[in-house]
């Protein structure tokens, strides 16, 4: 089982802030509700974009440039996270978050791993 997140403290000018799923109103949350940008929206994204060979595309430059190329920037974010967590705010861990989601998202194309293969082993 894992382990219960203590809440944070509030008082001093920190906002009260579920733990686990963080604020409900931000604007990603209500974007997502809305039909915009998910961790599955991006995934289409990409895959159409994979589809056409898309000119300029972040993404078929990293996929044609390979899973090694991928696995670093991978483990460059990793430490970004981890970094962004211990000494920085929330909203800045929740962006180098987003940048290694996409890299993980990025691999599963390079190395042909669907989202239904993954999430079997959540
Ligand atoms: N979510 C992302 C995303 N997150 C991060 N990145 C890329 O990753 C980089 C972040 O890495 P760094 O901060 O390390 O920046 P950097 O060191 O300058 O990067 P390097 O080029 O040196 O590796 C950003 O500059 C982006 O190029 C992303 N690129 C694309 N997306 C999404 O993917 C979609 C498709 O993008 P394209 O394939 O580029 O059209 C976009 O609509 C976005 O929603």
């Amino acid at each position: 089982m894992r382990d219960a997140v203590p809440p944070r403290p509030e008082g001093r000018g920190i906002p009260a802030r579920n733990p686990v799923t963080g604020p409900a109103n931000t604007p990603a949350a209500q974007e997502a509700a809305a039909g915009g940008k998910s961790f599955e929206r991006l995934h289409a994204e990409l895959a159409a974009k994979l589809a056409a060979g898309a000119e300029g595309s972040r993404t078929v430059e990293l996929v044609r440039a390979g899973v090694h190329t991928i696995g670093k920037k991978i483990v460059e974010e990793a430490a970004e996270v981890w970094m962004a967590a211990e000494h920085e705010d929330a909203a800045r861990t929740a962006e180098e978050i987003s940048q290694l989601l996409y890299h993980l998202q990025v691999l599963m194309f390079a190395r042909g791993v669907s989202l239904d293969e993954v999430y079997a082993y959540l």
